[in-house]
């Protein structure tokens, strides 16, 4: 089990933003969660993340707890918002000081790189621009990629798809895909976008004020299901 939630909460005040009870994630799972604005989405993914602290209850990354342990740091990676970009740093310092941290050469960053010229679209290398001056969009790409290049088990990306141009969207689902197939990467993506959301996940978590109020396996009724969810 890669990772396991157990009565996860997160209070602010007199609200409780998160209440997960148990949940849990197979190896090679791709799982989409769902949810409108101020659902919990983002506080989950950073109590997932060691990056802020539940105010109760655990997150397991495979058995260790991740407040407890560096291990999962290893083989997890993510992108949540631009704040984890350096942004006066190039698009290519940025990837060669995170391929440093992962035990990747220069060439082995130039390697990957040269793999991504297509996601890239000719927009992000070479451009001789600081990472503040690319349009949310193609930093978006950025934290993406940097996040795929090292390497993980698991990955974790905030509504990867907002922001990201149609040819983008499509090549982010094929890379994911791919790496599903070839690697059994395992994906907790968040996300606004229902089509994505049906179209690359195979287990779909909907989450309100907190709670989780649906957790199924996709299937081809899925989409349709969502949509009149949210059209209540
Ligand atoms: N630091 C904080 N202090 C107080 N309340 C907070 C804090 N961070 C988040 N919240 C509240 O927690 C709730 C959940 O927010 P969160 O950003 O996790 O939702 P979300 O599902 O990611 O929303 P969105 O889809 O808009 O990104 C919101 O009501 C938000 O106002």
């Amino acid at each position: 089990m890669i990772l396991e939630i157990k009565n996860l909460k997160k209070v602010y005040g007199d609200k409780t933003v998160v209440n997960i009870e148990y949940l849990q994630i197979a190896e090679g799972e791709t799982v989409g969660l769902v949810g409108n604005n101020g659902a919990g989405k983002t506080t989950f993914f950073r109590m997932l993340l060691d990056l802020i602290r539940p105010s109760e209850g655990s997150v397991l990354s495979k058995g260790e707890n991740v407040m407890q342990t560096d291990a999962w740091k290893d083989y997890t990676a993510s992108f949540l918002d631009e704040g984890f970009l350096i942004d006066y740093l190039t698009p290519e310092e940025y990837f060669i000081f995170i391929g440093s941290l992962h035990n990747l050469s220069q060439a082995d960053v130039s390697a990957y790189l040269s793999r991504y010229t297509e996601f890239f679209n000719g927009e992000i290398i070479n451009s001789g621009k600081y990472i503040r001056d690319f349009s949310k969009g193609n930093q978006n790409k950025v934290g993406i990629a940097a996040a795929l290049m090292q390497n993980p088990e698991f990955l974790v990306l905030d509504e990867p798809f907002a922001n990201l141009d149609p040819t983008t969207q499509i090549r982010l689902k094929t890379i994911l895909r791919s790496l599903k197939s070839e690697r059994r990467l395992t994906t907790f993506i968040s996300s606004h976008d229902l089509n994505h959301v049906t179209d690359v996940c195979d287990r779909i978590i909907l989450l309100e004020k907190g709670l989780v109020i649906k957790d199924f396996m996709k299937d081809e009724n899925s989409l349709k299901e969502l949509e009149e969810y949210f059209s209540e």
